[in-house]
Order: structure tokens, then sequence, then C-alpha cells
């Protein structure tokens, strides 16, 4: 599937740039191309990887490149105002060469939050293809002006999107880690989830025994305003136990190749999903089984697949295979699209009223005045 990547904030526009050097690595062209937003302009002068011509700074003339403050209405207000100038970037995509849009965000900070929304609902408006979000979550311990943030800004996401995949901060944060190092990892983590959804139906050699097209991929997605989530796992290949360096032949260790499948799907499926949710909780799947061709079991795949069509308890999970033939591991991806329920989601919506009760405390602790905080008119989540 080819996407056209729209980056705002800064979150999202760190993501953009990991996907680019993704794209580059793997040799396999799936991003179009990428434009970064932002109301900050040493975020955007920071990036490496987004071309500067796609850069567009909004709200110049309010906060004089200075960003939001983690404001999102005010984020919201500047992406609105300026977007005349986020759609010339946007119509510079050569888009008859695009399957999807997607626009990227952290949902806690003030642009990015404010901001993909009205971005998000005004590419839907003009372009026939679908516009999916990629939203960041903070995670727990960011405090509650990021909660309120994500809370309001997810609602609006949803509604805007065709459908929003999320990615939570939290789940994905290792103890100990510095916030920068951390965020890098966490997005190269975001980066090969998308990269190899997105790469799988692009590849061309080797052929892969059934094909992920975009319609697949959007097919799962949705194109209601719903929720999705991306589990990914790989299990390292031992190189040195087939003839001449390879690997044994399928034929040879048929019932170990689909073991091994079938295992990696349900490692991928039940744990490290971008937003832990239960399976049952789901309305559609697919997975991606990706490795060197010989390694990668057809039978593995269709047995991966039955077992996640009992789990989520929908006939609706499709398949498909990446062969890859500079790779020492086998690795499956499982997206999960319509997502009816997820712990953080529940804890966004809770969070989110008990801020409203704490708004003038926050305000005060964050030395802002409560007006910035007026929550008057915030929907509850969903
Ligand atoms: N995964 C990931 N999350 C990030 C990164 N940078 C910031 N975040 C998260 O994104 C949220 C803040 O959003 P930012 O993108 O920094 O803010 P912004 O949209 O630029 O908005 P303002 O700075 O308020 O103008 C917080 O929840 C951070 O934890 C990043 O590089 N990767």
């Amino acid at each position: 599937m080819r996407i056209a990547v729209v980056a705002v904030g800064q979150a999202g526009g760190k993501i953009a740039d990991a996907l680019l050097r993704y794209e580059r690595d793997s040799e396999v062209d799936f991003v179009v191309d990428a434009v970064a937003v932002n109301t900050a302009r040493a975020d955007l002068l920071g990036l490496r990887e987004v071309p500067p011509g796609n850069r567009v700074l909004i709200g110049g003339d309010r906060v004089k490149g200075h960003g939001a403050g983690a404001d999102n209405e005010l984020g919201a207000e500047l992406a609105r105002d300026d977007i005349g100038e986020v759609r010339d970037a946007v119509d510079a995509i050569p888009t008859s060469d695009v399957d999807a849009f997607l626009v990227v965000a952290g949902l806690g900070g003030g642009t990015g939050s404010g901001g993909a929304p009205v971005i998000a609902s005004e590419i839907r408006r003009i372009y026939e293809e679908p516009v999916f979000a990629l939203g960041v979550l903070p995670a727990r311990d960011e405090g509650g002006i990021y909660t309120l943030n994500a809370a309001r800004s997810l609602k609006t996401v949803v509604d805007h999107a065709d459908a929003t995949l999320l990615f939570d901060n939290g789940a994905h944060r290792e103890t100990g880690e510095s916030l920068a190092g951390g965020y890098s990892r966490v997005n190269e983590t975001i980066a090969r989830r998308i990269g190899v959804l997105c790469s799988a139906g692009e590849a061309t050699d080797p052929t892969p025994e059934k094909v992920v097209d975009a319609s697949e991929i959007i097919n799962t997605l949705g194109r209601s305003g719903g929720v999705a989530s991306i589990g990914y796992a790989s299990t390292p290949l031992d190189r040195k136990r087939g003839l001449f360096g390879g690997f044994k032949p399928v034929s040879e260790d048929a019932l170990e190749s689909t073991t091994r499948v079938t295992a990696t799907v349900r490692r991928a499926a039940l744990g490290n999903l971008t937003l832990p949710c239960e399976l049952r909780d789901v309305e559609r799947a697919l997975v991606v089984v990706s490795g060197p061709p010989e390694t990668l079991s057809r039978k593995g795949v269709e047995d991966g697949r039955a077992w996640l069509e009992e789990a989520t308890g929908t006939p609706e999970v499709r398949d498909g295979d990446y062969p890859l033939r500079d790779t020492d591991h086998l690795a499956a991806l499982v997206l999960l699209g319509g997502v009816t329920e997820a712990p953080r989601l529940r804890e966004l919506r809770a969070a989110a009223v008990e801020a409203q009760r704490n708004v003038a405390a926050i305000a005060e602790r964050a030395n802002l005045s409560a007006g910035v905080w007026d929550t008057e008119g915030l929907d509850p989540l969903f």
C-alpha cells in the first residue's frame, strides 16, 4: 500500500523521519511523499528526512514559530487558520500513486493533538483516498494535561479519520530509558510496523505466494471511524542448520516450519500490541508473515489465521506473506481493526472526566490561566 504521510507536531515529524529511514533501508518504495506541519520552527529544522520543501510552518503570525505549548485548542485554531498552506503542500503530492493518506501526530501535546483532526478532515473533504490517522497516546506518567489533550483529541480524530491506528507510548517505554533514547527506539518500532504492513504488497522480488493488497489493509482498518492496533513478533532463524548455509527447505522440515509460523503469529497478537487490547474486542484482522521464502509455510500462515479467527470470534481475518531474501528472522505482523474496547481507552476516558473536575488545579500547577483549560464542551470519549 502506497501512502502519503502528513505529520503534525513534533512527534509526528520524528515518526515521519523514522518511516522514511525505514523505507530507505528496506529498499521498497511505499511512501509516495511526506509533508511535516508544525507551529514550532525548531522542530521543523530538526527533521532529517522530510525534504525541506515539504515542511510547513503554521501559526507564524500568532506564536512566532514557538509551538502551541500543549494547548490543543490553540493547535486546532492555528491549523484551521493556515489550512490553505497545508492544502498546497498536500496538493503537490502526486496523489495518483497514493492508496491512502496517513496523518501522524502525538495526541498529548498542542500542535499535533489539535491540528491532526483539522488536517485529516480537510484531506478527507478533498480526496477520495482513505485518510487514516496514526495517533500516539501519552504514557500514564506524563500528567493530567497530556491525558486531557489525548482524550479530547482522540474523540475528534476518531470522528474525522477513516480509521485511527493507536500507539501507546506507555506500553513501549522501557524502565530506565532516557526520554530521547526511548522516543527514537519507540519511533523505530512504529516505523517497522507501518513499514512491514505497507511494503508487504509492494515488494516484487521474491514474489509473495499471497499478496497483501492495499484493499485488504483498507478493509481491515475500515472506513467508518474505528480504532486499530498492530502486533509484531519475530523469531530468529538458525542459519547453520540448512544446506550451504541456507535454511532447510520447508518440505524437509514442514512440521517445524508450520509450528514456527503459527507460534510467531500468536506471539504477535497476544503481546506487544501498539494499543494493548483483548482479541475478543476486535472486529477484523490481517496477518502478514515475512521471512526467507523457504521458511514461509503456507500451512503455518493458514493455521495462524484460523487461530486468530477463533481468538477474535470473527471470520473477517485476512492473511498474506512477504518473502525477504536478506533476513535471518521470521516475523509476523497482525493488524487488528475495529477495536471496540481497550484498557488504555477506558483509562483515558476516566482520566478525562477526573481532569475536568480538577481543571483549576491543573491550570494552577502548569502555571496557566484557568481559561486555557476551560473544558466546557469536552465531549465524553466515543
Ligand atoms: N512516540 C513518540 N512520542 C513522542 C515523541 N515526541 C513527543 N512524543 C509524545 O507526544 C506528546 C507531545 O506531543 P508533541 O508532538 O511533542 O507536541 P506537539 O504536537 O508538537 O505540540 P506542542 O509542542 O504543544 O506545540 C507527548 O505525549 C509525548 O510523549 C516522539 O518522538 N515519539
